[in-house]
């Protein structure tokens, strides 16, 4: 990580600390995530995974140590805008039709109005809404938010997608379908970074970053933690990790 280059990196963290108040809740995360990458962040409950997609998308800054996005220390609004962010809850205006939702999301982004249109009807349907499109959200349940969530973090294509626990509360059928379109927009090129509490995501991850009590105690692609392990399967490296690492 020594040698790790801010320009030739897509994400880098470098010794990263942040605190809320007194609390410390990162310790010295260094990072590098590559161009064409699915990163997944494993970690229990309050280990630390939002706090580090926050402080890569620019939301909050580290107390110390640096983040890099496309070779720009964070936070940086330009770059900002090269990333789609689907947060842990769902920032919705339940007053607003899904459609009005989507283009108040995406006005930042300007869009033509033709191109916008295009989009919203191609990721309404990605996420199987488009016949809900002029619905109220405060009518749709927790699953549709989610996915109305996910369709606007994708509408103005961006290279790098953050994406907080995505398939929370979406049954098995439509998350293996958004994970093979998030599989196609990584083949495009679009780098994913993903938190996830749920073992069966991690095989759709090329490297995976296992926290823990604010600290990053793996990283590697699934084969290096197999294989550091001594492990047959993911789960067993991760319950390695889990069980030993300080
Ligand atoms: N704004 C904040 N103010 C104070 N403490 C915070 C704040 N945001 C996060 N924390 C604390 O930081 C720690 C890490 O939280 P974080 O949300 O990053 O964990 P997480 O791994 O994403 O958890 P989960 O899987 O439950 O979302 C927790 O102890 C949390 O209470």
């Amino acid at each position: 990580m020594d040698n790790a280059n801010p320009i030739s990196s897509c994400v880098l963290l470098k010794n990263v600390n942040k605190s809320f108040g007194s609390k410390q809740v990162l310790y010295d995360i260094s990072l590098q995530i590559s161009e064409g990458d699915i990163l997944g962040l494993l970690g229990p409950s309050g280990s630390g995974k939002s706090t580090i997609i926050k402080l890569i998308n620019g939301v909050d800054q580290s107390n110390s140590g640096e983040v890099y996005v496309l070779g720009e220390k964070m936070p940086k609004l330009a770059v900002m805008n090269q990333i789609g962010y689907m947060a842990q809850s769902d920032a919705l205006y339940g007053d607003l039709t899904a459609a009005e939702n989507i283009v108040f999301f995406s006005s930042m982004y300007k869009l033509s109005r033709s191109k916008q249109k295009q989009r919203m009807n191609e990721v309404m349907e990605l996420v199987d809404l488009s016949a809900h499109l002029k619905k109220q959200v405060k009518h749709y349940s927790g699953g549709m938010k989610r996915r109305l969530s996910l369709a606007i973090a994708l509408m103005h294509e961006p290279p790098i997608l953050i994406l907080d626990e995505p398939t929370v509360g979406i049954d098995p059928i439509l998350k293996r379908a958004i994970w093979e379109e998030l599989k196609k927009l990584n083949q495009q090129g679009t780098t994913l970074i993903v938190t996830t509490h749920v073992m069966d995501e991690v095989e759709n991850c090329s490297t995976l970053g296992m926290i823990r009590e604010g600290r990053l105690i793996a990283f590697g692609t699934p084969e290096q933690l197999k294989n550091a392990t001594a492990s047959n399967t993911i789960e067993e490296a991760f319950l390695y990790y889990g069980g030993t690492a300080k």
